[in-house]
Protein backbone atom coordinates (compact mmCIF):
# COMPACT_ATOMS: atom_id res chain seq x y z
CA UNK A 1 0.00 0.00 0.00
CA UNK A 2 1.08 3.21 -0.57
CA UNK A 3 0.89 6.47 1.98
CA UNK A 4 -1.73 8.11 0.36
CA UNK A 5 -3.77 4.73 -0.33
CA UNK A 6 -3.54 4.08 3.45
CA UNK A 7 -3.84 7.75 4.04
CA UNK A 8 -7.64 7.15 1.80
CA UNK A 9 -8.44 3.86 3.72
CA UNK A 10 -7.94 5.83 7.26
CA UNK A 11 -10.46 8.28 5.91
CA UNK A 12 -13.22 5.87 4.22
CA UNK A 13 -12.56 3.51 7.56
CA UNK A 14 -12.70 6.45 10.03
CA UNK A 15 -9.62 6.16 11.69
CA UNK A 16 -8.73 9.57 9.99
CA UNK A 17 -11.41 12.07 10.78
CA UNK A 18 -12.07 15.48 8.72
CA UNK A 19 -12.74 18.21 11.03
CA UNK A 20 -14.20 21.58 9.69
CA UNK A 21 -12.33 24.41 11.37
CA UNK A 22 -14.51 26.54 8.53
CA UNK A 23 -17.06 29.02 9.91
CA UNK A 24 -19.88 29.18 7.78
CA UNK A 25 -19.77 32.57 5.03
CA UNK A 26 -23.21 34.34 5.05
CA UNK A 27 -24.24 37.78 5.08
CA UNK A 28 -24.36 38.00 8.79
CA UNK A 29 -20.49 36.68 9.11
CA UNK A 30 -18.75 39.33 11.53
CA UNK A 31 -15.80 41.36 9.32
CA UNK A 32 -13.50 43.61 11.26
CA UNK A 33 -14.51 47.22 12.07
CA UNK A 34 -12.23 49.72 12.15
CA UNK A 35 -12.43 53.16 13.25
CA UNK A 36 -12.52 56.16 11.48
CA UNK A 37 -10.70 57.65 9.38
CA UNK A 38 -10.51 54.05 8.17
CA UNK A 39 -11.83 52.73 5.60
CA UNK A 40 -13.23 48.69 6.16
CA UNK A 41 -13.94 45.87 3.70
CA UNK A 42 -17.93 45.22 2.78
CA UNK A 43 -19.16 41.55 4.08
CA UNK A 44 -20.49 38.98 2.15
CA UNK A 45 -23.23 39.49 -0.12
CA UNK A 46 -24.96 37.31 -2.85
CA UNK A 47 -26.70 38.88 -5.73
CA UNK A 48 -29.07 36.32 -7.30
CA UNK A 49 -28.42 36.53 -11.24
CA UNK A 50 -31.23 33.85 -12.43
CA UNK A 51 -33.37 31.35 -10.31
CA UNK A 52 -34.65 28.73 -12.46
CA UNK A 53 -36.45 32.09 -14.01
CA UNK A 54 -36.67 33.62 -17.03
CA UNK A 55 -33.38 34.82 -16.76
CA UNK A 56 -32.18 31.09 -16.20
CA UNK A 57 -34.75 28.76 -17.01
CA UNK A 58 -33.07 25.55 -15.49
CA UNK A 59 -30.05 27.23 -13.25
CA UNK A 60 -29.46 29.05 -10.36
CA UNK A 61 -26.15 31.20 -9.94
CA UNK A 62 -25.52 34.54 -7.88
CA UNK A 63 -22.56 36.78 -8.01
CA UNK A 64 -20.91 37.21 -4.52
CA UNK A 65 -19.46 40.16 -3.35
CA UNK A 66 -17.38 40.09 -0.39
CA UNK A 67 -13.68 41.64 1.24
CA UNK A 68 -10.62 39.87 1.58
CA UNK A 69 -10.76 39.41 4.56
CA UNK A 70 -14.27 38.09 5.37
CA UNK A 71 -15.08 35.09 7.73
CA UNK A 72 -12.40 32.42 8.09
CA UNK A 73 -9.79 33.24 5.72
CA UNK A 74 -6.25 33.43 4.81
CA UNK A 75 -3.58 36.65 5.76
CA UNK A 76 -1.08 36.65 3.15
CA UNK A 77 2.45 38.51 3.78
CA UNK A 78 1.35 40.89 1.35
CA UNK A 79 -1.60 42.55 3.46
CA UNK A 80 0.79 44.22 5.36
CA UNK A 81 3.83 47.03 4.84
CA UNK A 82 6.06 45.16 6.96
CA UNK A 83 5.63 42.16 4.20
CA UNK A 84 3.81 44.60 1.25
CA UNK A 85 6.78 43.02 -1.17
CA UNK A 86 6.22 39.62 -0.25
CA UNK A 87 3.69 37.00 -1.21
CA UNK A 88 -0.19 37.70 -2.03
CA UNK A 89 -2.24 35.00 -1.77
CA UNK A 90 -2.35 33.37 -4.95
CA UNK A 91 2.01 32.88 -4.28
CA UNK A 92 1.76 30.95 -1.08
CA UNK A 93 3.10 28.06 -1.71
CA UNK A 94 0.42 25.03 -1.78
CA UNK A 95 2.87 22.68 0.07
CA UNK A 96 2.68 25.15 2.63
CA UNK A 97 -0.95 25.12 2.61
CA UNK A 98 -1.10 21.85 3.91
CA UNK A 99 0.60 21.25 7.51
CA UNK A 100 1.01 19.86 10.77
CA UNK A 101 -0.94 22.34 13.19
CA UNK A 102 -0.67 22.52 17.14
CA UNK A 103 -3.34 23.72 19.76
CA UNK A 104 -2.38 26.47 22.47
CA UNK A 105 -5.32 26.55 24.63
CA UNK A 106 -5.90 29.84 26.53
CA UNK A 107 -9.44 29.45 26.53
CA UNK A 108 -10.12 29.43 30.30
CA UNK A 109 -8.06 32.92 30.66
CA UNK A 110 -10.04 34.71 28.14
CA UNK A 111 -13.34 33.18 30.22
CA UNK A 112 -12.02 35.62 32.75
CA UNK A 113 -10.75 38.01 30.56
CA UNK A 114 -11.71 38.62 26.77
CA UNK A 115 -8.49 41.54 26.33
CA UNK A 116 -6.24 38.11 27.47
CA UNK A 117 -3.06 38.23 25.77
CA UNK A 118 -0.71 35.40 24.89
CA UNK A 119 2.49 35.93 26.46
CA UNK A 120 6.24 34.29 25.43
CA UNK A 121 5.78 32.55 28.83
CA UNK A 122 2.59 30.98 28.00
CA UNK A 123 3.81 29.17 24.96
CA UNK A 124 7.62 28.73 26.61
CA UNK A 125 5.47 26.82 29.04
CA UNK A 126 3.43 24.94 26.26
CA UNK A 127 6.93 23.81 25.12
CA UNK A 128 8.07 22.54 28.17
CA UNK A 129 4.84 20.62 28.47
CA UNK A 130 4.54 18.87 24.34
CA UNK A 131 7.90 19.47 22.79
CA UNK A 132 9.16 22.55 20.36
CA UNK A 133 6.61 24.56 18.08
CA UNK A 134 7.44 22.32 15.18
CA UNK A 135 9.11 24.25 12.34
CA UNK A 136 6.23 23.79 9.56
CA UNK A 137 3.36 24.10 11.84
CA UNK A 138 0.35 26.23 12.38
CA UNK A 139 -0.19 27.55 15.83
CA UNK A 140 -3.73 27.52 16.39
CA UNK A 141 -4.60 30.11 19.67
CA UNK A 142 -8.08 28.01 20.93
CA UNK A 143 -9.77 30.91 22.90
CA UNK A 144 -13.24 29.76 22.97
CA UNK A 145 -14.61 32.53 20.79
CA UNK A 146 -15.75 30.74 18.15
CA UNK A 147 -19.31 30.27 20.68
CA UNK A 148 -19.95 33.76 19.57
CA UNK A 149 -19.85 33.32 16.29
CA UNK A 150 -23.88 33.63 15.97
CA UNK A 151 -24.09 36.92 17.25
CA UNK A 152 -21.84 39.54 15.54
CA UNK A 153 -22.14 41.55 18.65
CA UNK A 154 -20.55 39.65 20.58
CA UNK A 155 -18.48 38.22 18.42
CA UNK A 156 -16.39 41.69 17.74
CA UNK A 157 -17.30 42.77 21.34
CA UNK A 158 -16.44 45.78 20.80
CA UNK A 159 -17.58 49.14 23.67
CA UNK A 160 -16.38 53.39 23.38
CA UNK A 161 -13.07 52.13 24.25
CA UNK A 162 -12.60 49.95 20.83
CA UNK A 163 -13.13 46.10 20.53
CA UNK A 164 -12.13 43.89 23.83
CA UNK A 165 -10.89 40.56 21.75
CA UNK A 166 -7.85 37.93 22.79
CA UNK A 167 -4.85 38.11 20.53
CA UNK A 168 -0.89 37.72 21.37
CA UNK A 169 1.35 40.52 22.76
CA UNK A 170 3.67 42.21 20.36
CA UNK A 171 6.49 40.25 22.15
CA UNK A 172 4.56 36.77 21.67
CA UNK A 173 3.85 38.36 17.88
CA UNK A 174 7.55 39.16 17.68
CA UNK A 175 8.37 35.54 19.26
CA UNK A 176 6.75 33.48 17.00
CA UNK A 177 7.73 35.15 14.02
CA UNK A 178 11.55 35.23 14.73
CA UNK A 179 12.29 32.00 17.73
CA UNK A 180 10.34 29.61 15.67
CA UNK A 181 9.97 27.93 12.13
CA UNK A 182 6.16 28.12 12.13
CA UNK A 183 3.65 28.72 9.15
CA UNK A 184 1.13 30.92 11.09
CA UNK A 185 -1.06 31.77 13.50
CA UNK A 186 -4.48 30.74 13.44
CA UNK A 187 -7.22 32.41 15.50
CA UNK A 188 -11.01 32.06 16.55
CA UNK A 189 -11.16 35.97 16.73
CA UNK A 190 -12.08 38.22 13.64
CA UNK A 191 -8.13 38.88 13.36
CA UNK A 192 -5.06 37.41 14.36
CA UNK A 193 -4.26 40.94 16.12
CA UNK A 194 -5.82 41.24 19.83
CA UNK A 195 -8.91 43.79 19.92
CA UNK A 196 -6.51 46.58 21.39
CA UNK A 197 -3.79 45.77 19.29
CA UNK A 198 -4.47 49.13 17.74
CA UNK A 199 -2.59 50.85 20.71
CA UNK A 200 0.32 48.06 20.81
CA UNK A 201 4.09 48.79 20.28
CA UNK A 202 4.16 48.61 16.86
CA UNK A 203 0.52 48.59 15.88
CA UNK A 204 -1.17 44.82 15.19
CA UNK A 205 2.14 43.55 15.83
CA UNK A 206 0.77 40.07 14.87
CA UNK A 207 0.12 41.44 11.61
CA UNK A 208 3.21 43.31 11.57
CA UNK A 209 6.10 40.50 12.87
CA UNK A 210 4.40 37.37 11.40
CA UNK A 211 3.38 39.02 7.76
CA UNK A 212 6.35 40.92 7.59
CA UNK A 213 8.39 36.95 8.17
CA UNK A 214 6.75 35.36 5.61
CA UNK A 215 4.55 33.87 8.16
CA UNK A 216 0.47 33.64 7.37
CA UNK A 217 -2.43 34.36 9.58
CA UNK A 218 -5.93 32.34 9.63
CA UNK A 219 -9.00 33.82 11.25
CA UNK A 220 -11.92 32.58 12.23
CA UNK A 221 -11.68 29.22 13.43
CA UNK A 222 -14.24 26.83 14.41
CA UNK A 223 -14.25 23.64 16.25
CA UNK A 224 -10.64 23.75 17.69
CA UNK A 225 -11.71 22.43 20.88
CA UNK A 226 -11.76 19.18 18.28
CA UNK A 227 -8.39 18.97 17.95
CA UNK A 228 -5.75 17.44 19.95
CA UNK A 229 -3.08 19.49 21.25
CA UNK A 230 -0.22 18.11 18.83
CA UNK A 231 -0.61 15.78 15.83
CA UNK A 232 -3.55 17.53 13.20
CA UNK A 233 -3.09 18.17 9.97
CA UNK A 234 -4.33 21.20 8.40
CA UNK A 235 -5.51 21.49 4.77
CA UNK A 236 -5.63 25.36 4.19
CA UNK A 237 -7.88 26.12 0.96
CA UNK A 238 -7.32 30.10 -0.01
CA UNK A 239 -8.77 30.99 -3.20
CA UNK A 240 -5.81 31.77 -5.51
CA UNK A 241 -6.73 35.34 -6.17
CA UNK A 242 -3.83 37.13 -8.38
CA UNK A 243 -2.66 40.30 -6.28
CA UNK A 244 -4.77 39.56 -3.21
CA UNK A 245 -3.91 40.32 -0.06
CA UNK A 246 -5.70 37.46 1.44
CA UNK A 247 -8.79 34.94 0.65
CA UNK A 248 -11.63 33.69 2.37
CA UNK A 249 -10.24 29.80 2.98
CA UNK A 250 -11.70 26.60 3.66
CA UNK A 251 -9.98 24.75 6.44
CA UNK A 252 -10.15 21.08 7.31
CA UNK A 253 -7.94 19.57 9.84
CA UNK A 254 -7.00 15.89 9.57
CA UNK A 255 -6.99 14.00 13.01
CA UNK A 256 -6.70 10.63 13.83
CA UNK A 257 -8.95 8.43 15.92
CA UNK A 258 -8.65 6.44 19.12
O1 LIG B 1 -6.29 41.19 8.47
C1 LIG B 1 -7.34 41.35 9.07
O2 LIG B 1 -8.40 40.76 8.76
C2 LIG B 1 -7.32 42.22 10.23
O3 LIG B 1 -7.62 41.73 11.29
C3 LIG B 1 -6.91 43.66 10.10
C4 LIG B 1 -6.89 44.27 8.87
C5 LIG B 1 -6.51 45.61 8.77
C6 LIG B 1 -6.14 46.34 9.89
C7 LIG B 1 -6.13 45.73 11.12
C8 LIG B 1 -6.52 44.39 11.24
S1 LIG B 1 -6.55 43.67 12.82
MN1 LIG C 1 -7.17 39.40 7.56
Amino acid sequence: MSTLSDLTAALTGGAVEVIDLTAPLSPSTPVLQLPPPFANTIPLSLEPVSDFDDAGPFWGWNNIHTGEHTGTHLDAPSHWATGRDGATVDKVPPARLVAPAVVVDISAQVAENPDFLLEPEHLEKWEAEHGRLPDGAWVLLRSGWSARNSDAKAFLNADENGPHTPGPSADASLWLATERGIVGLGVETVGIDAGAAGGFTPPFPAHHHLLGHDKYGLTQLQNLDRLPVTGAVLVVAPLPIVGGTGSPARVFALVEQG
